[in-house]
């Protein structure tokens, strides 16, 4: 059996405290000047691309979670998570930044976030005033498309903002003015699920784990979770079975498959040997496309099946 030499490599997961330490203290200043943060999550995983320390950061503030990426996401767990997040007190709208559907919901969210402070100055006699916000969210979750998106032709860029960088500056939109520089956060790697959702979704690049053993994770949850999907692309008669325990062990569970996949697209070594290692690239640059179809990779968090039920509201499964 051939392993590819990067799955016996597996590096540590890496954390950047002092990367952090800087980008939390930019978003908070930048943060002070805002009425509402925008916090940007990836549909497809929506907790392991958030990161746990906004919270901190944004205390009280209102938060409006923009989750990106919906015309990749499985539409049913889309709908899930909306409702979760929305009872965990958030204001929640789902987005295809590129494309801009969804983002029109955006401002009804921003307004609805704000209302009952503007309710409180408007009872001080305050004048109505725009409402101040800035997108934040990991690496390559959506941020620049979704402020590209938002400013489009209208938007017209006012002032200088003192103490975060000369450069930035606020895009007025109707009754909104959205800061033009988004937060960076880190996602939280401390877990190695989480770590492997990142990178399946492409949020975290080949540095951190090997494409190989990324695959395995995800041709282990897809087989399990959307067995018809994987079958429909690469017209596989045998799927892998079996859970993730460490990369060796799944990359063994997956090869055949893997193998099956380079022989049928032609991924063939010196001596017709079909190479599983170049159709696990293929397979996950197909994954974030949205080439295989539509997929979640994280299920919301299990809730109680009967208060779904007395709601009325979609119910959650085991991820297992
Ligand atoms: N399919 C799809 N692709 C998206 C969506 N949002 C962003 N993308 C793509 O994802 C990639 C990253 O998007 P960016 O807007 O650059 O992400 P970012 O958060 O600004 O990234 P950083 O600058 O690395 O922090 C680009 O190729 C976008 O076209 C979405 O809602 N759907």
């Amino acid at each position: 059996m051939h392993v590819p030499a990067e799955v016996s490599r597996m590096q540590p997961i890496h954390w950047f405290p002092g990367h952090m330490a800087k980008a939390k203290r930019q978003i908070q200043e930048a943060l002070a000047l805002v009425d509402v943060v925008t916090e940007l999550v990836d549909a497809r995983l929506p907790q392991a691309s958030a990161n746990p320390m906004l919270r901190q950061i944004a205390g009280q503030k209102p938060r409006a979670v923009v989750m990106t990426r919906i015309d990749l996401a499985d539409p049913l767990q889309t709908r899930r998570w909306e409702w979760f997040l929305q009872r965990q007190g958030a204001k929640v709208v789902g987005v295809d930044a590129r494309s801009g559907e969804g983002v029109r919901a955006l401002f009804a969210v921003w307004e609805e976030a704000v209302a009952e402070k503007r309710a409180r100055e408007r009872q001080r006699g305050l004048r109505p005033r725009p409402v101040r916000t800035m997108v934040v969210g990991i690496p390559n979750v959506g941020k620049s498309s979704l402020i590209n998106r938002l400013a489009g032709r209208a938007a017209t860029k006012t002032g200088d903002l003192p103490g975060v960088t000369k450069a930035a500056q606020w895009i007025r939109l109707g009754h909104v003015e959205l800061l033009d520089t988004p937060g960076v956060l880190w996602p939280k790697l401390d877990d190695e699920h989480t770590a492997y959702k990142l990178a399946v979704s492409g949020a975290i690049k080949s540095e951190v784990l090997d494409i190989p053993s990324v695959c395995a994770y995800f041709l282990l949850f897809a087989a399990r979770h959307y067995p018809q999907l994987l079958q429909a692309r690469y017209g596989l008669t045998e799927l892998p079975q079996g859970t993730w325990t460490d990369a060796q062990t799944a990359w063994e569970m997956v090869e055949p498959v893997l193998q099956e996949i380079a022989r049928r697209r032609g991924m063939l070594r010196q001596g017709g040997v079909p190479d599983a290692e170049r159709a696990s690239e293929l397979v996950l640059r197909e994954v974030q496309t949205g080439r295989i179809g539509r997929m979640t990779f994280e299920w919301a968090p299990q809730e109680r099946l009967d208060e779904a039920a007395r709601k009325d509201e979609p119910g959650t499964e085991d991820e297992g």
